[in-house]
């Protein structure tokens, strides 16, 4: 079993990673909403972008740059397909990992149209010459290429026509300050609410021509992880389970029923995930316990219980990281069902160890 969670697109995901496997991408193009109405849910997103790009309309103007930052599968591919379809422009989509010299960038900037949009996927994973780059081509519509080495090397001014950036990352920490504040925009993307997925489920569902009443869309949108691409995915398995199982129509129990087969459990944790919080609590008694005793006890490694299991198990308030290691919440021990030993208790003592 593979548990990568990385965007390598050809190694097999587990049904609840985040990141985009080869089945996903062939759907999600006829499954992404087309104009801002379409998008479900980032009502702030939404609503500060749509006041962005009308502005810009009714100047006549290339819309401002637009950094969109946010877990995989939350919607910055899609948002960018959206802008460019606002403002009724060419979209040229590229990855900071396929730029990896600032040759390569200048080629793409020098061959854009007026007004059109380039989605710059994976910003932060830019190379720091190309990155430099950027900056000028940003703020003055202008790059330098240079032409030759060494002494006799000249830097030849090239005007742009004017663009939008479209910068997408999972990780805006990483981005270096001078290139952040060269937005003039940025959109912090969130983890969708339980209704908003349910609404996402039931679109997809429709698009997908499968029949689903409300309790089914609500009962898969419960185990989506707050993922839009999780969401869409466990539909997929569940109309399969519909289909040769049930009478092709998700209702609650259909939904619950296929997501079981899947080991997808009513809060969307996995097979991984619940390996972890069992050996937490039955092995160690709730914790604390260190990350390379616990990841030896389910037999994974540190990094795949570290990466992996733990991100999502820290964001559903079932387990901390604290100093002295891992330690269960009460809500953990409620989860499994479990109750916690005498002497211990659910890690409401341990909150001296959540502060330090
Ligand atoms: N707001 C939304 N409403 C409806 N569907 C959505 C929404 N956001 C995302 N989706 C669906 O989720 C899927 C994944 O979205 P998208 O590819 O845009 O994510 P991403 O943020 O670019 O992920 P990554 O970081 O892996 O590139 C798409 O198929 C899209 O249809
Ligand atoms: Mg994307």
């Amino acid at each position: 079993m593979n548990w990568d969670d990385t965007t390598d697109a050809t190694a097999p995901e587990r049904l609840v990673g985040a990141s985009a496997d080869r089945e996903d991408q062939a759907v999600e193009a006829a499954l992404r909403p087309k104009d801002l109405d379409e998008f479900i849910g980032q009502e702030k997103v939404r609503e500060q972008l749509d006041l962005v790009l009308r502005a810009a309309r009714a100047r006549g103007a290339t819309a401002d740059h637009v950094l969109l930052s946010g877990a995989p599968g939350l919607g910055k591919t899609t948002l960018s397909m959206i802008i460019a379809a606002e403002m009724g422009a060419p979209l040229r989509i590229t990855s900071g990992p396929a730029i990896q010299h600032a040759g390569d960038l200048a080629a793409i900037l020098s061959s854009l149209q007026e007004g059109e949009v380039l989605f710059l996927d994976e910003i932060h994973r830019m190379s720091r010459p190309a990155e430099e780059m950027l900056y000028m081509a940003m703020e003055d519509f202008r790059v330098d290429v240079i032409v030759g080495k060494g002494p006799g090397a000249t830097a030849i001014p090239l005007e742009l026509p004017p663009f939008t950036l479209v910068g997408a990352t999972t990780r805006a920490g990483l981005l270096p300050p001078p290139l952040r504040d060269r937005f003039g925009f940025t959109a912090h993307m969130e983890f969708y609410g339980p209704g908003e997925l349910q609404r996402v489920v039931h679109r997809s569902a429709h698009l997908l021509d499968v029949a689903i009443d409300p309790d089914g869309a609500a009962e898969i949108a419960g185990r989506s992880r707050g993922t839009p691409r999780i969401a869409n995915r466990l539909l997929r398995r569940v109309r399969d389970y519909a289909q040769v199982k049930a009478d092709g129509v998700i209702t609650r129990e259909v939904a619950g029923a296929a997501l079981s087969v899947y080991e997808v459990d009513a809060r969307g944790l996995d097979r991984l995930d619940r390996a972890v919080l069992q050996a937490l609590l039955k092995l160690f008694a709730g914790g604390p316990v260190g990350l390379s005793t616990l990841a030896v006890a389910v037999g994974e490694e540190r990094e795949t219980v570290e990466e992996v299991a733990e991100p999502f198990l820290v964001r559903e308030g079932l387990l901390a990281r604290t100093p002295r290691g891992r330690v269960a919440t009460p809500a953990a021990w409620a989860h499994l069902g479990l109750t916690a030993p005498a002497g211990a208790d659910g890690g409401k003592g341990q909150q001296d160890l959540f502060g330090a």
